[in-house]
């Protein structure tokens, strides 16, 4: 039935009156009708808009889980050790590439794996840093060492004793039992771990682990056979063979590169300070790399800048601006490696009280010397009884002149020194014979 039949005409009502009133119904029947329709179409309206808001908040909230899900997950993979942050790759220059050792935290707990203390995780990084890096008990270093036998000694430095031992694989190693002393000792103990850690070039002695179980703070390096160069050039009555000049040309180059990578190739130069002979560790085959960087700093961002410090190294190796007013810059370690230079050629230590006057300190002693060709040969190593050349001498000395320059800014960046070592090296294959065994090796060595 339509909607007509409901509208059944009233009595008394003309069929004018009932027309009209019919139209008036209808009308009004149409009015409300459309006022039922508008209601809809407003309640359709606000369920649109209402959906609408329902499937917006929903894909914020889909969008923000995925946000979350996807932080979650970098962050486990920064801990998990893959290497998210790459000082290398940090292309903000201004930033401190290394700033992140600063979050290490080593706190000592008994439950922390193998009893010792790890770069705990207080940011994100440790884990990825120190990889390659392993963590001992002080147990395990104690059977590496035979309890810290007497007879395992193979040095005393101002930091510590270092022992020589063999890791439960076999490993001989280097172990370096730290003297600590208040905050500083373990700042600097934090500071060389996640420093070494980080910095890994054929040129630095390698840090194999650590350990920091509970007060005991020990450091393990590959070991380096022939022991110090200061061994091999100063110790009297030595059992090995004075190292010959080809050696000494070639264990120059090696601390060269080693300056070299720290000033000009890490993300962020790195000064050593402490840069001397018996820092200056020797393999097997008499390649030579650099050690010991308890005193290293985080050098300025350009290659020339200062930094203000207390004056800490070894006297007779310390730059004049540095020792007297604390002026660090790379060029510090430019004079220390022009003193080394110096050792290679004279065979003299940087101070010498037992010599006459005037030969106390060997930079004072030999810099005048140093341009004159005939000086020079007067001022060679004995042990090398005239092997050597002399147009290589000449050029040696005068690398040495310019690094122990008393102006900083007159010694030469370590890329110069050695892109001026590179030929006299590549040279000694045709000046030295294969007949010296020594020297075969370090050719035939991955370092070359
Ligand atoms: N990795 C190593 N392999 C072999 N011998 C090492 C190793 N590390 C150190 N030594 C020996 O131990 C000695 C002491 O080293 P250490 O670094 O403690 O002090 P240093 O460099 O002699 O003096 P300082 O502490 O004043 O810098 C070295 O001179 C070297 O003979």
């Amino acid at each position: 039935m339509g909607i007509r039949s409901v509208v059944a005409p009233e009595p008394g009502l003309t069929a004018n009156n009932q027309l009209h009133h019919h139209h008036h119904l209808n009308s009004s029947f149409q009015s409300q009708n459309h006022h039922n329709y508008h209601t809809i179409r407003i309640r359709g309206s606000f369920l649109v808009i209402l959906l609408s808001i329902i499937s917006l908040a929903l894909l914020v909230a889909v969008f923000i889980l995925i946000a979350l899900v996807r932080r979650l997950k970098s962050s486990k993979t920064s801990a998990n050790g893959n290497p998210t942050v790459s000082s290398k790759s940090n292309n903000n220059n201004n930033l401190p590439k290394f700033a992140a050792h600063i979050s290490m935290n080593f706190t000592s707990s008994p439950d922390q794996k193998r009893n010792c203390l790890y770069g705990v995780n207080s940011g994100r990084l440790p884990s990825a840093k120190l990889r390659g890096v392993q963590v001992f008990t002080y147990k395990d270093l104690e059977l590496a060492t035979d309890g810290f036998a007497e007879a395992n000694v193979i040095g005393r430095g101002a930091f510590g004793v270092v022992y020589r031992g063999t890791l439960s694989d076999g490993t001989v190693a280097a172990i370096k039992n730290i003297r600590r002393e208040g905050r500083q000792g373990e700042r600097g103990f934090r500071f060389e771990v996640d420093l070494l850690s980080r910095l890994r070039s054929p040129y630095l002695v390698e840090l194999l682990g650590y350990c920091a179980d509970q007060n005991h703070r020990l450091l393990i390096f590959e070991f380096m056979s022939n022991g110090s160069l200061q061994k091999q050039i100063h110790s009297t009555g030595h059992r090995h063979q004075p190292l010959d000049w080809g050696t000494r040309l070639r264990i120059a180059l090696d601390c060269a590169k080693a300056l070299e990578f720290l000033h000009e190739h890490a993300a962020t130069s790195v000064i050593h300070r402490n840069f001397k002979c018996s820092n200056v560790l020797l393999d097997h085959s008499f390649r030579a790399r650099v050690s010991d960087f308890e005193l290293a700093k985080m050098g300025p961002d350009k290659i020339n800048d200062q930094i203000l410090t207390r004056a800490l190294g070894t006297a007779g190796y310390m730059a004049p601006e540095y020792a007297s007013m604390g002026k660090l810059t790379t060029k510090s370690d430019v004079y220390s490696y022009g003193v080394v230079l110096l050792e290679l050629l004279t065979g003299r230590t940087p101070i010498d009280t037992d010599r006459p006057p005037g030969e106390h300190f060997l930079v004072t002693w030999a810099l005048p010397r140093l341009t004159n060709g005939e000086k020079v040969i007067q001022m060679v190593d004995p042990a090398l009884q005239g092997e050597y050349s002399k147009k290589e001498l000449v050029q040696v000395a005068a690398i040495a002149a310019v690094c122990v320059q008393p102006e900083a800014d007159y010694r030469p960046l370590m890329t110069d020194v050695v892109q001026s070592l590179i030929p006299l090296v590549k040279r000694l294959s045709a000046t030295y014979p294969s007949t010296s065994s020594r020297f075969h090796n370090q050719l035939s060595s991955p370092m070359s």
